[in-house]
């Protein structure tokens, strides 16, 4: 090996391990009601890698929207920090997108505008802006549907563009709020799918939020438990399946094992 060619992978590996890596150092969370102090996060300590798929899962109240929502910058810590890349996270970042449940697009625009929403306030001149539209376009499967507006869309649709557009501020991680949760059965499987294929072909960190334990399974790499009472993680693990997930994946031992004991974690929990 030369000595430019090592220099080159050495490079590739740190740019690869510097790719939307999120540290969360000791984050709490309270809030205040007038004079009583909520905990709704203890000291929460996570690492997250680069390219990593985790999914949070734990009962109602636990915490995980607001965990997600210090991470996207949405809301402040009252202790601890959050990095993402070694950067300390301070506020809403397009190095972070964001998908939650319900569509957020903008009615008045349409597929293809909604997804060059950001690159247009970012003032990315407008052939690159098509050029990063059609992209996604691509890879949602929405080319079609590119001068339709939002009312003339599916629920599935709609969640495809939602994530075309986060996709379209070419952000190092995606942020994911029970995105697939008003779907109907059939709509939310493909949208697992769906989301599998982007994240193959984008890399990025996903931190996915979830009620649905098969969802969890199906999608992650890692799974963290959370329980309540302040918000604390309570599990992990890590998903041992083939790296491609095909639907009879769901029909696995290892899936259906670890269904059992995450199923059973949640409920001695929530009892
Ligand atoms: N702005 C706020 N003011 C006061 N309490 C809040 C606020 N936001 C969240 N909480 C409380 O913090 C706790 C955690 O809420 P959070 O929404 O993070 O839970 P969750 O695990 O995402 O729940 P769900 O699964 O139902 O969405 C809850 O008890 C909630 O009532």
């Amino acid at each position: 090996m030369t000595k430019e060619t090592l220099a080159r992978e050495i490079r590739m590996e740190t740019e690869a391990a510097g790719h939307g890596a999120i540290a969360i150092r000791g984050v709490g969370k309270s809030y205040r009601t007038g004079k009583t102090e909520f905990q709704a996060l203890g000291n929460i300590r996570l690492d997250i890698a680069a390219n990593e798929f985790v999914t949070i899962v734990g009962p109602s109240g636990c915490g995980k929207s607001t965990l997600l929502r210090i991470v996207a910058g949405l809301e402040e810590a009252s202790v601890g920090e959050v990095t993402v890349d070694g950067v300390a996270v301070v506020g809403p970042g397009a190095d972070r997108g964001m998908v939650f449940q319900g569509y957020t697009l903008f009615p008045w625009l349409t597929v293809r505008q909604n997804i060059e929403y950001g690159p247009k306030l970012k003032g990315v001149p407008i052939l690159e802006r098509r050029a990063v539209s059609n992209r996604y376009l691509r890879i949602t499967r929405l080319e079609s549907f590119a001068n339709r507006f939002p009312k003339q869309l599916s629920g599935g649709m709609k969640q495809r563009v939602a994530i075309a557009r986060a996709l379209a501020n070419g952000p190092k991680v995606l942020l994911m709020d029970e995105p697939f949760g008003a779907l109907d059965a059939q709509t939310k499987l493909e949208m697992q799918e769906a989301l599998l294929d982007v994240w193959a072909k984008e890399k990025t960190t996903v931190l996915f939020i979830t009620h649905d334990i098969d969802e969890a399974i199906f999608l992650s790499q890692r799974i963290l438990v959370m329980a309540a009472g302040p918000g604390r993680m309570i599990g992990e693990y890590q998903v041992a399946l083939p790296a491609e997930r095909t639907p009879e994946v769901r029909e696995h031992p290892d899936f259906l094992k670890l269904k059992r004991e995450l199923a059973s974690l949640l409920k001695h929990k929530e009892a």
